[in-house]
């Protein structure tokens, strides 16, 4: 067990899944593994292990935003001898041809948040994802015909921006979308020395206030989990 992880030791897979929210983990846990067990539930952030085609996987909740993400990819990487964590994730979308329900392979990402301009004294780091994760993934997805863009995103820490128009200054950089959490995952995982990658289904679009619909998220989402376990 650690802090905010009640899992006992080995319960959890040396691949995770994480998403945003944990009722997601659950989900694609239960529609995707065999014998799913749900191995930690402290503060309701499911972890659920179980089989993929004979591989341990295991999916867990991250929260929102990079500071949650970095309790738990901390306590992964660390306390639980977690070697990869694939977040699938959402993302709103900020150049013209990134459409809604589409996949981003995010080979790297920025970041607005403090936490790396604290960890390296007000210096840069560019966070990147893994390039086995990431180039397995891209040729993955050509193979399954998946509308795939692979390029920089950017983690922002606030979803109600203060800046409302700041993503237009990060779209003239070529940056293809905005989530909350990628940036601290990759810093961890470089530090850690272990892999790390996120897909992200586009779920919106700040150019034209375009958003998915719910049976369009499920097969999206769906793409996005099945593009992730086949990296386990
Ligand atoms: O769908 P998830 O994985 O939660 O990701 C995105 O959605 C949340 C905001 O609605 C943030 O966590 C953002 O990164
Ligand atoms: O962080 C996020 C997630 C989805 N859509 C957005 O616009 N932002």
């Amino acid at each position: 067990m650690s802090i905010h992880i009640n899992a006992e030791a080995g319960k959890i897979a040396p691949t995770v899944l994480f998403p945003g929210d944990p009722l997601r983990a659950k989900y694609f846990a239960e529609k995707y593994l065999e014998n799913p067990e749900t191995v930690s539930d402290l503060r309701g952030m499911y972890c659920l292990s179980g089989e993929y085609k004979g591989k341990r996987v295991s999916f867990m909740g991250s929260g929102m935003g990079q500071a949650s993400l970095s309790i738990y990819a901390n306590e992964l990487y660390r306390d639980y001898g977690v070697e990869q964590i694939i977040r699938i994730g959402s993302c709103g979308s900020i150049q013209e041809h990134v459409k809604v329900n589409q996949i981003i392979l995010a080979q790297g990402a920025c970041t607005n948040g403090n936490m790396n301009r604290r960890r390296f004294n007000n210096l840069d780091f560019a966070a990147i994802s893994d390039f086995t994760l990431l180039s397995k993934a891209y040729t993955t997805a050509r193979d399954r015909g998946l509308d795939v863009h692979v390029g920089n995103i950017l983690s922002t820490d606030s979803f109600y921006d203060s800046h409302p128009e700041e993503w237009k200054l990060w779209a003239s950089y070529a940056v293809l979308g905005i989530e909350m959490e990628s940036a601290e995952l990759y810093t961890l995982a470089a530090s850690y020395g272990k892999k790390a990658l996120s897909i992200l289904t586009v779920s919106d679009s700040l150019l034209d206030s375009s958003h998915d619909i719910l049976q369009d998220r499920e097969k999206g989402m769906g793409a996005m989990a099945e593009l992730a376990l086949a990296l386990a």
